[in-house]
């Protein structure tokens, strides 16, 4: 079923097999004009931008996901089943639910905890916790090696709700589940992966503490989360 309702693309060769995906199009837009090569727009509907490339040798493929999981469920699961990709790494932020995590500071995620229905209701897993592919994980770690780029390898929150009315519900998270950051996006990722017998991965910058409340720019999560690019793509 291609095209599908959401990605326009007629020739499935024009996406590559591993997909990076940030949650805000501009910041694919970015990784395109800024790292790749031979770069053609592949995507346009609801402005949701994709663009293949080359970096270096390698054919990638950079799209927007949107924010939270039935965004990133639509995205994921077409590019997995209707146009044959492999891996996705999501590229996104996160927010710190502990002090050892500074602004900017690169997350490998471990595992996803999430309160989300989304696993079950796919029909994947009934499980509240799930697994980021370990062989994907296991090039991501080398290409930060050999970048010399620390990744912070965590457990994380993938949360439903960006503004909670329980504001220091997190501590409860973070004790409970060992979740050191939060995102929106890697629990249904996992689950597609899980589902279509795919690889997924996920990176995060810190883009802001919630126990320090620093912050990082709009500007500053579409443009400067630079050291997570390469290191996914180093990955490829
Ligand atoms: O920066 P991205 O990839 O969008 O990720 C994070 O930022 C958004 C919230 O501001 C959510 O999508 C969250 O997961
Ligand atoms: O989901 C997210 C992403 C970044 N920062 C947060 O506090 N939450």
């Amino acid at each position: 079923m291609i095209p599908t309702p959401h990605i326009e693309v007629e020739n499935k060769d024009l996406i590559a097999k591993t997909v990076l995906m940030p949650g805000d199009p501009l910041r694919a837009k970015y990784i395109a004009d800024n790292f790749l090569t031979k770069v053609e727009k592949i995507n346009d509907v609801r402005n949701m931008w994709g663009y293949t490339g080359y970096y270096g040798k390698k054919k990638v493929t950079v799209m927007g996901s949107g924010m939270g999981m039935p965004s990133i469920g639509i995205y994921s699961y077409e590019l997995y089943n209707f146009y044959g990709v492999e891996n996705i790494i999501r590229i996104g932020s996160c927010g710190a639910y502990t002090k050892d995590l500074n602004l900017y500071d690169v997350v490998l995620v471990n595992q996803a905890y999430s309160e989300s229905s989304y696993a079950k209701t796919m029909g994947v897993s009934s499980r509240k916790t799930l697994s980021a592919s370990k062989p994907l994980n296991n090039k991501i770690i080398k290409a930060g090696e050999k970048l010399n780029i620390k990744l912070h390898i965590c457990n994380i929150h993938s949360s439903d709700v960006f503004y909670r009315l329980k504001h220091d519900e997190f501590k409860e998270i973070h004790e409970k589940y060992g979740a050191d950051a939060v995102e929106m996006e890697s629990f249904a990722l996992f689950a597609n992966a899980k589902a279509l017998k795919k690889k997924a991965a996920c990176l995060l910058t810190v883009s802001d503490s919630l126990i320090t409340h620093e912050a990082t720019t709009s500007q500053e999560r579409q443009e400067a989360f630079t050291k997570m690019m390469e290191v996914a793509l180093n990955s490829l």
